[in-house]
């Protein structure tokens, strides 16, 4: 093999390698993981500027991952507008945050406005009390929900709706009641917390994974239309996390599912999410995946083998009303 030119001639392999390493690649190495690390860092910097002293609004933060970001947000240094429907529950809350003293940055009082999403009026209402709260709002983070079990033919239509109303309707009448003041400052950032079921749809979950999809695909379109007044859309697709969720699901007639179910059970920490929340926020990301390889996997052979992914979906479908006896 011929050296390179730059090589001092009839040098040994292995100290031709000591050359290569000691003078060009190692440096270039450094220089790489140095500027990494420098970017990186600014990032974190700027992530943390972003949020200290920025108006936040939350929905659902009476529990699972809502409560969690509220925390995180709120060490953060940012002012909260606390939303759900159960105001004893934000109240105690707001005590909860306040009381704590485990932060660095200067805090501020959340406040709490009540209203349920699925009642159009309610959230116009909601929207010009938020608005009130601080006098404009920085960031809304678009996370109350609920989920849903059951086979297509036994749902009732009323189900579906009540889950769009909930998961989609909901969020973005409360999105439109605020971009406005937004679109005026030119600064805004809207955060969607969607799922996995956003982006692949699963069997038994048809209303849940048409809403989260609805979602996506609402929030894809705003963010292309809000570039131009410097608006900010976070799609946030998290995979299974230790909350509620499962417990306060709708099932095929409107009851409540009532049951922790075991991927539920084993699903993420809300606390560690929340920090991941934060972090998509703080940078300004557009579209995070935040779940394990497989669903991640999933979302990749939708899209390369869709007829694989439906044969997977359908086995799934068959074991599972095989198991379920239904
Ligand atoms: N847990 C999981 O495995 C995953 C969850 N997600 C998403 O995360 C988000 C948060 O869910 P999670 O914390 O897990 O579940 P929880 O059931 O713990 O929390 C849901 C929150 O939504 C609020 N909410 C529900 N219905 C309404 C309504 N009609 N009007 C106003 N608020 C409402 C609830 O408030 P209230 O006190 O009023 O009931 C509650 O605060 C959801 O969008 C969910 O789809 C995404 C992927 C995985
Ligand atoms: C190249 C090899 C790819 C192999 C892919 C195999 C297909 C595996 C299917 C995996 C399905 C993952 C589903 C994940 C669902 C999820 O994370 O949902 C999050 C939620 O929103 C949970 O809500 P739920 O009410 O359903 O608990």
């Amino acid at each position: 093999p011929v050296s390179p030119s730059y090589l001092p001639k009839n040098l040994p392999k292995a100290r031709a390698m000591d050359f290569i390493t000691s003078t060009a690649i190692l440096p270039l190495l450094f220089g790489c993981l140095g500027v990494f690390g420098l970017f990186r860092l600014l990032q974190w910097v700027r992530g943390k500027a972003y949020l200290r002293h920025a108006v936040v609004v939350i929905t659902g933060a009476t529990s699972g991952l809502g409560k969690e970001c509220a925390k995180v947000f709120y060490a953060a240094g940012a002012k909260l507008v606390l939303c759900g429907r159960n105001g004893g529950a934000l109240e105690e809350l707001i005590r909860e945050l306040t009381a704590s003293h485990a932060t660095k940055v200067q805090t501020h009082k959340p406040y709490l406005v009540t209203f349920d999403l699925t009642d159009p009026g309610a959230v116009v209402a909601a929207a010009a009390e938020i608005l009130q709260c601080f006098g404009y709002v920085d960031i809304l983070v678009n996370n109350a929900g609920i989920s849903y079990r059951g086979t297509i033919m036994d749902t009732t239509v009323d189900v579906d709706k009540r889950v769009m109303e909930t998961n989609y309707f909901g969020p973005v009448a409360l999105t439109k009641a605020l971009l406005p003041s937004m679109i005026k400052r030119r600064q805004g950032h809207i955060v969607a917390i969607s799922s996995i079921q956003g982006k692949i749809s699963i069997p038994f979950r048809s209303a849940y994974a048409a809403s989260k999809h609805a979602t996506q695909a609402f929030f894809d379109c705003l963010r292309a239309e809000m570039e131009q007044y410097e608006i900010e859309v976070t799609v946030i697709s998290p995979g299974y996390i230790h909350t509620n969720l499962s417990v306060n699901a709708i099932t095929a007639d409107g009851s409540r599912y009532g049951v922790m179910d075991t991927t539920t059970a084993q699903g993420r920490s809300p606390v560690e999410v929340a920090h991941d929340v934060l972090a998509a926020v703080g940078k300004k990301k557009k579209d995070v995946i935040l779940a394990d390889l497989l669903p991640s996997l999933a979302i990749y052979l939708r899209t390369l083998a869709p007829g694989l992914f439906f044969s997977l979906m359908a086995s799934r479908a068959r074991k599972e009303r095989k198991f379920k006896n239904c």
